[in-house]
C-alpha cells in the first residue's frame, strides 16, 4: 500500500535498499519485458504508427493482454515492441540495462533471457553481409547493456539466441554461427531456442527440415538447448523436441498433461519444464477452468519445474503477481522455493557458476549450511 495506511497512520510504504536476490528465471524473452515508458518514447521519437489516439494510456492498454486470446493473437504486440528498438543500438543497449535493473527488483539472481537477433535488426537489411554484421552489433549492444546492469544491480543475465519458426535456413545458419562464435559473446549466449511470430504460432512448423537441421548441429556443436513446445501444440510437439530437436530444457510444456506417458516420460526423466503462469491463460495454451492448473499438477507429482514472466510487457505481469497467482491456486512459498532451485539447477550456467550460484541462493534465503 502506499503511503500512510487510513487506519493506523503509519507509514507502510517500504523501500528496502535492496531486495535478496533469491529467484531464478529461465523464461522471459528481453524483448517481451521492455518497460511500456521506454516503448513509448522510443516509439514518438521516431514517430511511429501508435494505436488508438497516440496516448501512452492507448499504448499500454494495447500492449497489456487482459484476457485469453490466441498466441498469435499475444505475439501481435511484438510489431511496435520491436519496431521501437530494431537497429537502434542505444535504445538496444538501455533496454537491456533497464530490464537488469528491472530482474533486481523482482530479487532475481540470475537469468537465461531470450531474443531473436534477426527481429532485432531494421527491416530493410538486404543481403547476407548486411545481415550478420547487423546481427553481432545488435547482440554486442544488448550485452553492453546487461554487463553494465549487472556491474549496478548484482543480477546476472546471460542471453538465449532464438531462432523463429518458419525463418530463412541463411538466418538460422547465422544464429547458430553466432552461439558458436564464444571468443565475441564470451559465454553470454547460453543456448538457442525456437519460437513464433505471430503468423508462425502453430506448432508445427518445428517440423520443418531447417529447424530439425539446425537444432542437429547445434547439438554436434555443443550448444545448449531449449526448445517452445506444447504452449500452443499437443503433447506429441514436446515429444518431437526431447527426440529429435534434442532439446534439453522445454520451454511451457503445459500441454503434457493430456497424454500420460509424455507427461509420466518428462517427470521420470526430470526434464525442466519453464512455466508461465499467466502467459499460458493469456495466449490461450491453458483454460482458466481447467483445474488443477497443470503447473500446480507438475509442482505436486514432483517435476522439474520452473517459474518464469515469458513476456512481461504483454502480460503485464511481474514475478510477484506470478506467484500470487499461483497461490491463488494452492501453491505456497516452499513451491517456489524448491521452483528456483529447479531453474539453479537446470540453467545452462558452467558447473562452477552453477554451484556458486546455488550458493548464493542459499545465503540470500538465510540457510544455515
Ligand atoms: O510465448 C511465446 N511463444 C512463442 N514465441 C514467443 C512467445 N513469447 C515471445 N515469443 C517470440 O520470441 C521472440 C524472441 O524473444 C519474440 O520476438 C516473440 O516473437
Amino acid at each position: 500500500m502506499l503511503g500512510p495506511s487510513r487506519t493506523t497512520g503509519i507509514s507502510e510504504h517500504v523501500h528496502p535498499k535492496s531486495r535478496p536476490l533469491t529467484r531464478v528465471e529461465l523464461h522471459v524473452h528481453l524483448d517481451g519485458a521492455l518497460r511500456a515508458e521506454t516503448i513509448w518514447e522510443l516509439a514518438v521519437a521516431k514517430k511511429l504508427e501508435l494505436p488508438g489516439k497516440g496516448t501512452f494510456q492507448d499504448l499500454q492498454a494495447y500492449l497489456v493482454c487482459k484476457k485469453p486470446e490466441d498466441l498469435g493473437s499475444f505475439l501481435s504486440r511484438f510489431g511496435i515492441i520491436l519496431g521501437s528498438v530494431k537497429g537502434d543500438l542505444k535504445a538496444l543497449e538501455r533496454v537491456a540495462y533497464e530490464f537488469v535493473e528491472d530482474s533486481a527488483s523482482a530479487g532475481i539472481a540470475y537469468s537465461e533471457a531470450r531474443f531473436c537477433p534477426h527481429l532485432c535488426i531494421p527491416d530493410d537489411v538486404g543481403n547476407s553481409e548486411e545481415t550478420k554484421t547487423w546481427t553481432w552489433n545488435v547482440t554486442e549492444a544488448l550485452l553492453k547493456g546487461l554487463i553494465r546492469g549487472e556491474k549496478d544491480f548484482g543480477t546476472k543475465i546471460n542471453l538465449v539466441a532464438t531462432v523463429i519458426r518458419g525463418f530463412s535456413t541463411l538466418w538460422y545458419e547465422e544464429t547458430i554461427e553466432l552461439a558458436a562464435d564464444t571468443s565475441f559473446h564470451q559465454g553470454r549466449i547460453i543456448a538457442i531456442d525456437i519460437a513464433a511470430i505471430a503468423s508462425t504460432a502453430d506448432e508445427k512448423h518445428m517440423l520443418e527440415k531447417e529447424a530439425i537441421d539446425i537444432f542437429d548441429r547445434a547439438a554436434k556443436l555443443g550448444i545448449r538447448r531449449t526448445v517452445h513446445a506444447g504452449e500452443s501444440g499437443p503433447a506429441a510437439q514436446v515429444e518431437f523436441a526431447l527426440d529429435t530437436l534434442h532439446a534439453e530444457r522445454i520451454g511451457h510444456g503445459y500441454r503434457i498433461h493430456s497424454d500420460k506417458k509424455v507427461y509420466e516420460r518428462v517427470r521420470k526423466n526430470q526434464v525442466h519444464l519453464e512455466c508461465c503462469p499467466w502467459s499460458s491463460l493469456l495466449t490461450g495454451s491453458i483454460s482458466p477452468f481447467e483445474i488443477p492448473h497443470p503447473i500446480v499438477k507438475f509442482f505436486e507429482d514432483g517435476f522439474n519445474v520452473s517459474v518464469n514472466t515469458d513476456d512481461p510487457t504483454v502480460t503485464g505481469t511481474n514475478m510477484d503477481d506470478e506467484y500470487r497467482l499461483l497461490r491463488k491456486w494452492g501453491l505456497c512459498d516452499a513451491h517456489f522455493v524448491r521452483g528456483n532451485f529447479n531453474a539453479a539447477r537446470s540453467s545452462f550456467l558452467p558447473e562452477n557458476e552453477k554451484k556458486d550460484l546455488i550458493q548464493r541462493m542459499g545465503k540470500a534465503y538465510g540457510f544455515v549450511v
